[in-house]
């Protein structure tokens, strides 16, 4: 049993990632988010809007060990909220993980999230100018939890191609 996670902030790429990393290997892709959505058979934003943010992180952090503890192998995108609560960051240290901190700058992460935040309830209902402050901030914070992972890919500037690559350079 073999876990390859993938965290760091929103927008990186961690989904997008999985998945074309799952392509090439054959490893089956979980997304976090997805399987929360699943099981709560509400989206990310619904949850948010009604439960709250303190039950999203309950429930992501049942579902992350959930899925840690499954018998198969698997290629895991988190949320990019996943290292920073409920000590789920120490759950990256388990036999078996292999972690990989995908890290953007901010202007990466700006530019990629810009247009794509509607599904995304912390940075929704920001403007650009408050987005951009925003992300510096919090990628500040985040980055005590994102530096536990064990391997780190910058992908600034690459293409998925190149990022699936990196990934593939660490597993060999
Ligand atoms: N080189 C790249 N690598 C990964 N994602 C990219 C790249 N270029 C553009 N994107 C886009 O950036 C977004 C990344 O979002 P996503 O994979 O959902 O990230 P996360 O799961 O980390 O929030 C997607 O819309 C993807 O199409
Ligand atoms: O950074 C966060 O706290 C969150 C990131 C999201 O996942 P992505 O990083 O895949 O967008 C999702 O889990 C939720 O909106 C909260
Ligand atoms: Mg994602």
């Amino acid at each position: 049993m073999k876990k390859i996670v993938l965290l760091g902030y929103m927008g990186c790429g961690k989904s997008t990632i999985a998945q074309n990393l799952s392509k090439i290997t054959n490893i089956p892709f979980l997304d976090l988010d997805k399987c929360i959505e699943k099981r709560a058979n509400l989206s990310i934003n619904e949850i948010f809007e009604k439960h709250g943010e303190v039950y999203f992180r309950k429930l992501e952090h049942e579902m992350f060990v959930e899925l840690l503890q499954s018998s198969e192998n698997s290629i895991i995108g988190l949320g990019g909220g996943t290292p920073c609560y409920a000590n789920n960051h120490e759950l990256l240290k388990g036999d078996n993980i292999i972690s990989v901190y995908l890290k953007a700058s901010i202007d990466t992460l700006y530019n990629r999230l810009v247009h794509n935040k509607s599904k995304r309830p912390l940075i929704a209902n920001m403007n650009e100018e408050e987005m951009k402050e925003f992300i510096a901030k919090h990628l500040f914070d985040r980055s005590y939890y994102y530096n536990h992972a064990q391997y780190k890919v910058s992908v600034d500037d690459k293409s998925i191609e190149e990022t699936v690559q990196g990934i593939l350079d660490i597993l060999a």
